[in-house]
C-alpha cells in the first residue's frame, strides 16, 4: 500500500504533487504582497526538510523580526498538519489556525491536495503567498532586503548558473531522493531511487574534497538544501526510508561538513531531532505501523568540533547589524 497514493506511478515510483501557490512577494511595487514587516507568517513542521530551508534562510539572513512563524505539532493524522500547544509547537497565534488545512482551503475552497509546508501567509490578504520553499527562500533573499538583519547572500550572482544546475541536481539526486526510496512499492523503484541517491552524495563527497562549501568559500543555498537532507539522514532516512547502504557519519567529507554548517550561528535552534524522530516514525503507518520511535542512533558527534574551517581557511562569521 502506497502511503501517498494520488502520487504513486503505476511502476511503484513516487511522483510527488507540484507546489499549489507561486505568488511573490516583491519589493519594486508590482506585486499585491509589499514586503512589510509583521504582515507575512511562515507555517512550518521542524520534521519537514522542505520547511527546514526556508527556517534556515530566515534565520541567516536574520529575518525573525520581520516574519513570524509558527510550528506544528511534528505527529500528523490524516486531517494533516496540526497547531497546538506541546514540546516545540504552539497554537498559532497569527491567524489562530488549529490545522494548516483551513489556510489552504481559505485560499482556494477548491484546493484538493495535500496541506504542505512550508506556507508563506499573508495575514493581511489572508491567503497563501506561496508553498514552494525554493521560491519562499528567493523571497527572503530578495523581497525582504530591506527587513535582513545580517550581512549575508545566499545567492551570490556570480554563482547563480553552477547554482541553479546543482540545486536542482541535489533536489532531485537527494533531497527527493530519499522520498522516492522511502514511497517505492516495488523492489526496481526502490533501487533506482537508492541507486541514484548514493551516486549523488558520492559526488558530494568528491566536490567537498576541494572546498569547504559546495560552491567555493561561498555558503549558499545549496549548501543549506543539501544541509536539510543530510542532518535527518543517519536519524531516519537511513533506517526509516531504507537508505541503508551507508551512514552521513561514514563519509569523512559530508560528515565533516554536516558538522561544519550544524555549527553556523542559529543553526541548532532550527535543527530538532525530537521531532523528527517522532514525525517519521509515527506518522507513515504505512511503513512503520507500529509507530515505534527508535531510541538510537548517537548523534553526539555532530557536536565536536568541526576541522573543517581550520582546514579550509575560516568562513567569515556573519555580522548582526546593531
Ligand atoms: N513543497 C515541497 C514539498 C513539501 C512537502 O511535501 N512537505 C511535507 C512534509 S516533509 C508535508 O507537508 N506533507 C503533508 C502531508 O503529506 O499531508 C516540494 O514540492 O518539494
Amino acid at each position: 500500500m502506497a502511503q501517498f497514493p494520488a502520487e504513486q506511478s503505476t511502476d511503484g515510483s513516487f511522483r510527488r504533487q507540484e507546489d499549489a501557490f507561486r505568488r511573490w512577494v516583491v519589493a519594486d511595487g508590482s506585486s499585491e504582497f509589499p514586503p512589510e514587516e509583521g504582515r507575512y507568517h511562515l507555517y512550518v513542521s521542524l520534521a519537514c526538510p522542505w520547511a527546514h530551508r526556508t527556517l534556515i534562510i530566515r534565520s541567516v539572513l536574520g529575518l525573525e523580526k520581520a516574519i513570524g512563524v509558527t510550528v506544528a505539532d511534528p505527529v500528523r493524522d490524516d486531517r494533516g498538519w496540526a497547531f497546538r500547544d506541546g514540546l516545540g509547537h504552539s497554537a498559532d497565534q497569527a491567524a489562530g489556525f488549529q490545522f494548516l488545512s483551513e489556510a489552504y482551503l481559505k485560499s482556494d475552497p477548491s484546493f484538493e491536495g495535500r496541506y504542505t509546508v512550508p506556507v508563506l501567509w499573508d495575514t493581511q490578504t489572508q491567503s497563501i503567498v506561496s508553498n514552494s520553499e525554493d521560491d519562499i527562500c528567493r523571497m527572503f533573499a530578495d523581497g525582504f532586503r530591506a527587513f535582513q538583519r545580517r550581512f549575508t547572500d545566499p545567492f551570490p550572482a556570480h554563482l547563480e548558473d553552477e547554482q541553479k544546475t546543482l540545486s536542482s541536481y541535489i533536489y532531485d539526486r537527494i533531497n527527493n531522493a530519499v522520498y522516492k526510496a522511502g514511497f517505492a512499492t516495488t523492489q526496481q523503484a526502490y533501487e533506482k531511487a537508492v541507486g541514484e541517491l548514493f551516486t549523488a552524495l558520492g559526488a558530494m563527497e568528491e566536490r567537498l574534497t576541494r572546498n569547504i562549501f559546495l560552491l567555493g568559500n561561498d555558503l549558499t543555498e545549496a549548501d543549506w538544501r543539501l544541509f536539510c537532507t543530510l542532518i535527518r539522514f543517519d536519524a531516519v532516512y537511513h533506517g526509516h526510508f531504507k537508505c541503508n547502504l551507508r551512514q552521513i557519519q561514514s563519509y569523512p567529507q559530508l560528515s565533516s561538513y554536516v558538522r561544519c554548517l550544524y555549527q553556523q550561528s542559529g543553526i541548532q535552534q532550527t535543527v530538532n531531532f525530537d521531532h523528527i524522530k517522532r514525525h517519521y516514525f509515527m506518522t507513515h503507518e504505512q511503513i512503520n505501523p507500529t509507530r515505534i520511535v527508535p531510541l538510537g542512533p548517537d548523534l553526539t558527534w555532530l557536536d565536536e568540533p568541526s576541522e573543517r574551517e581550520l582546514r579550509f581557511g575560516s568562513y567569515w562569521e556573519n555580522t548582526v547589524l546593531p
